[in-house]
């Protein structure tokens, strides 16, 4: 008989083998479950991530901006998420949010400006500061004009300790978030959307910051406690086709000859109506084309140094009449002097948490300097400074949204916190081409006395 086979090693090796399998597909399982795990992190990150960027807090959802119109607005992943360095809402953001905020002065003011890396706003936070109040700027550095300038402003600003949160006005996240951290005694409200030709190219973006911006602004204000008193950028603009000469506030604005013009005027009317409501206590400044140091590049008296200085021609505006277009330019350091002064004299607002106590301050003030000036002479004042003679090239003013001249009337402004513009055209130019040779050195060699046939003189 065959002897049989040997069966126990057999029989041990195939248990080995057997342990070995198992031990193979547990690790294979705790192989896969683990990467399992890993993909399912990452897709979840992957859409927490893409629904942060894609959808506003609900709290801001009326408010929507969709993505293909953000190139005038701001992303929300940089607004709602990340300002400067630091996470928004994060321990160390709160910590420069409540350092800027906080007055050095006795009973001076916690105060918001929007807008701050703006022109306007960039010279009051630093008017602010310097005398002790807390300022907290919040902009948007959207590409109206070179953000890299709004940049430049904000870095003057964080050398005298003023933080600039980048963030938008329809955020009302962000803003709510802002006055958890900080109870502001006031906003000075200078964010929007400038400029009254271009208001014919891109109008929605009026309309996104002037007026759905302005009405987030307020709703928020009107639901803080303490509410803020509000003092905001209204515009020489809406006289409109006033023909009253000079502009007094008593005069009519219900013509409005531009998009820009008849935003700003809703601007107004939105103020009576949150002062009336909820007790917000709300001051319009009508600004009359404010010029300066840091000013704004669509600007003319700054676009025409700029060309002047290139060699390149000028348009110089008449009007249909065929008369000269005149505006009452108001330096910079006098508009300063003006927000200030409605600041310092602004009451408390009356309501809380959304409920009104009482009738609230409602104001509208001309900030002019009471002393309008030819366009054509605004470019001679240039022309002697920048010693270069300008291609002037003199059209008839285009059908768009411009006015033929401004003059403001400003007693009451004097009366109530004694606004006195004291700076003339040529003196405050001298300053602001100082300023600007210095900031942007001089481009090209100025071409003296060249003028086409059809240029004046
Ligand atoms: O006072 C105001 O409320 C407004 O002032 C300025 O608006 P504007 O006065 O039109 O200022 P510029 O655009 O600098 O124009 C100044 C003057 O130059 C004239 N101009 C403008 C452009 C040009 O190519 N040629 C020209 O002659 C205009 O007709 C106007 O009379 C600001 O741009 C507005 O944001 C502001 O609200």
């Amino acid at each position: 008989m065959p002897t049989p086979p040997d069966t126990s090693k057999t029989m041990k090796l195939e248990r080995y083998n057997s342990y070995i399998r198992k031990l193979h597909s547990t690790k294979l399982l705790n192989a896969s479950s683990k990467f399992l795990f890993r993909v399912t992190l990452l897709i979840a990150l992957v859409l927490i991530l893409f629904f942060t960027i894609n959808y506003p807090p609900l709290s801001d959802a009326g408010n929507h901006v969709p993505p293909l119109h953000r190139h005038h607005g701001h992303s929300f992943l940089s607004t709602s998420l990340f300002s400067g360095s630091s996470l928004v809402g994060g321990a160390s953001w709160e910590k420069q949010v409540r350092h800027s905020s906080t007055p050095r002065r006795l009973n001076g003011f916690s105060v918001l400006v929007t807008g701050a890396a703006g022109f306007v706003g960039s010279h009051c936070s630093l008017a602010l500061k310097k005398r002790g109040d807390g300022v907290l700027g919040l902009d948007n550095f959207n590409d109206y004009y070179d953000p890299s300038l709004k940049r430049a402003r904000q870095n003057l600003l964080s050398k005298h300790q003023i933080f600039v949160v980048d963030g938008d006005l329809n955020d009302a996240r962000l803003l709510t978030k802002l006055f958890d951290v900080v109870p502001f005694t006031h906003i000075l409200h200078l964010a929007a959307q400038a400029g009254v030709r271009y208001a014919m190219q891109n109008p929605q973006s009026y309309v996104r910051s002037n007026i759905a911006g302005f009405v987030n602004l307020l709703e928020v204000a009107k639901a803080a406690n303490p509410q803020p008193a509000i003092v905001w950028a209204s515009s020489s603009s809406v006289y409109g086709l006033n023909t009253e000469n000079p502009f007094s506030e008593r005069d009519r604005t219900d013509q409005p000859a531009s998009l820009y013009a008849a935003t700003k005027k809703a601007g107004e009317e939105i103020a009576h109506t949150y002062n009336h409501i909820y007790g917000l206590s709300l001051t319009g400044l009508r600004f009359f084309t404010v010029y300066g140091p840091w000013g704004r590049p669509d600007m003319a008296y700054f676009f025409f140094t700029k060309d002047i200085l290139q060699g390149k021609s000028i348009d110089i505006y008449k009007t249909h009449d065929q008369k000269e277009v005149a505006r009452d330019f108001t330096y910079i350091d006098d508009v300063v002097k003006g927000c200030l002064g409605a600041l310092d004299t602004a009451e408390k607002s009356t309501g809380s948490g959304g409920k009104k106590k009482g009738p609230a301050q409602l104001r509208v003030y001309n900030l002019g300097n009471t002393s309008p000036v030819p366009v054509g002479r605004l470019v001679s004042i240039l022309e002697g400074l920048l010693g270069t003679k300008a291609k002037k090239h003199v059209i008839t003013m285009p059908r768009n949204g411009d006015v033929p001249f401004t003059h403001a009337n400003v007693t009451l402004a004097y009366k109530d916190f004694g606004y006195k513009p004291t700076t003339d055209l040529a003196s405050g130019l001298r300053k602001f081409v100082k300023w600007y040779v210095n900031y942007y050195g001089i481009e090209s060699k100025p071409s003296k006395g060249t003028q086409r046939a059809d240029e004046s003189t």
